[in-house]
């Protein structure tokens, strides 16, 4: 193991347990922190299983569920959902110390409103990733393959702190740059997700069925246009045609097209989304400047009551008889299921 720097991963589920292990491939010091007990156990007992393709790997990496006294960590890597943000900073508090940097991978925008609260500024890093992963059940991962990581300080462009991570994410084999402009970078990858991912929930469609379909296209292109729209009113060059590229780039079958998006796990899984961090940021903002984004509303709209109202399950749908009562089970298509199921 290299001493140092000396990394945390606070949220390590599908996105956190993927960049944990490719660090600790790379023989950093990393450890995953994580409040799913059941995972955090099985990491523990047996490792964290590694599927790629058509082979599986178990690495013996530390985790825990709480914080390990006197220890206090070169970076922390934020990948709890959006919503899960505040809960986790303030539960792990203590391995954030006076020199560690904080650094939010997640999806949309509510984590740079979050994180300023807790953190110093200039000890706040943001970035973005276009690699995916599936959370298979506790302890095992499902990863794909190709994407890019932007990094970059919360105010935009390098600094050592960012540079060392750029570095030490390449080794690990995560193709990664740094970013003069966050929020474009940020924005960006805010319009990526405010279609793929709530088209994908509703759909039940892969990445590569959703992205490949020309209505899916459309529908996505749509989102893109508005969300762009938006972020210029706040000065941000948020490039449609870029946004559309890396759609395409993501649901080509190298990238990984049969990536279940991270709000299609979620609602399949009966999983509080991401929804208001995407799709609901921008319309709160483009609710205060008076425009119309109908798309995102539409979408907005249709995923909160999934959030609201759960009852789908990974493998099957419920039916619940309304003379009985009586719930009863319906198998999904085996095409529809995770790997291990
Ligand atoms: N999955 C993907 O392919 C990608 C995801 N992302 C982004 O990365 C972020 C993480 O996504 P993903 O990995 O899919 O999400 P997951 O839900 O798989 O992982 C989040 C993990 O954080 C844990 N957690 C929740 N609350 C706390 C807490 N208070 N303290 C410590 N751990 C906590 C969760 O546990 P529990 O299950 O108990 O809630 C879960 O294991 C999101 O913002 C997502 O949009 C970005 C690119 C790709
Ligand atoms: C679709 C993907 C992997 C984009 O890279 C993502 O960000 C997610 O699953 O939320």
């Amino acid at each position: 193991m290299k001493s140092s720097p000396r990394i945390a991963v606070l949220g390590a589920g599908a996105m956190g347990s993927r960049i944990g292990a490719h660090l600790f491939e790379a023989r950093y010091a990393v450890v995953l922190y994580d409040s799913w007990k059941d995972h955090v156990a099985e990491i523990q007992r047996n490792g964290l299983r590694i599927v790629h393709e058509h082979s599986a790997r178990t690495l013996r990496i530390k985790a825990a569920n709480r914080p390990l006294p006197g220890e206090v960590y070169d970076y922390v890597l934020l990948l709890t959902k959006s919503g899960q943000t505040e809960e986790a900073l303030a539960g792990f508090r203590d391995i954030i110390g006076p020199d560690t940097h904080v650094v939010s991978l997640q999806n949309g925008i509510a984590g740079i409103e979050i994180l300023p609260r807790y953190i110093p500024k200039e000890r706040i890093l943001v970035g973005v990733t276009t690699y995916s992963s599936d959370l298979l059940g506790p302890g095992a991962v499902q990863i794909g393959g190709s994407g890019i990581t932007y990094l970059s300080r919360l105010s935009g462009g390098s600094s050592p702190a960012v540079d060392t991570l750029e570095a030490i994410f390449n080794a690990a084999g995560f193709q990664t740059v740094v970013s003069e402009d966050a929020m474009q970078v940020i924005w960006e990858k805010l319009a990526f997700n405010a279609s793929i991912n709530p088209v994908t929930a509703l759909t039940r469609l892969n990445a590569g069925e959703a992205g490949t379909h020309p209505l899916g296209i459309e529908l996505m292109s749509s989102i893109v246009g508005e969300v762009a729209a938006v972020g210029h009113r706040l000065g941000i060059n948020v490039r449609t045609d870029e946004v559309m590229n890396q759609l395409r780039r993501a649901c080509e079958p190298e990238a990984c097209s049969d990536h279940l998006p991270s709000m299609l796990q979620d609602v399949l899984k009966g999983r509080k989304t991401e929804i208001e961090a995407l799709n609901g940021a921008v319309i709160r903002l483009a609710d205060d400047f008076g425009m119309d984004i109908p798309y995102n509303r539409a979408l907005y709209q249709m995923v909160k009551m999934l959030d609201e109202i759960k009852g789908l399950s990974l493998s099957y749908f419920r039916f619940k008889d309304s003379c009985t009562g009586e719930t009863s089970k319906v198998e999904a298509p085996s095409s529809r299921r995770l790997p291990t199921e």
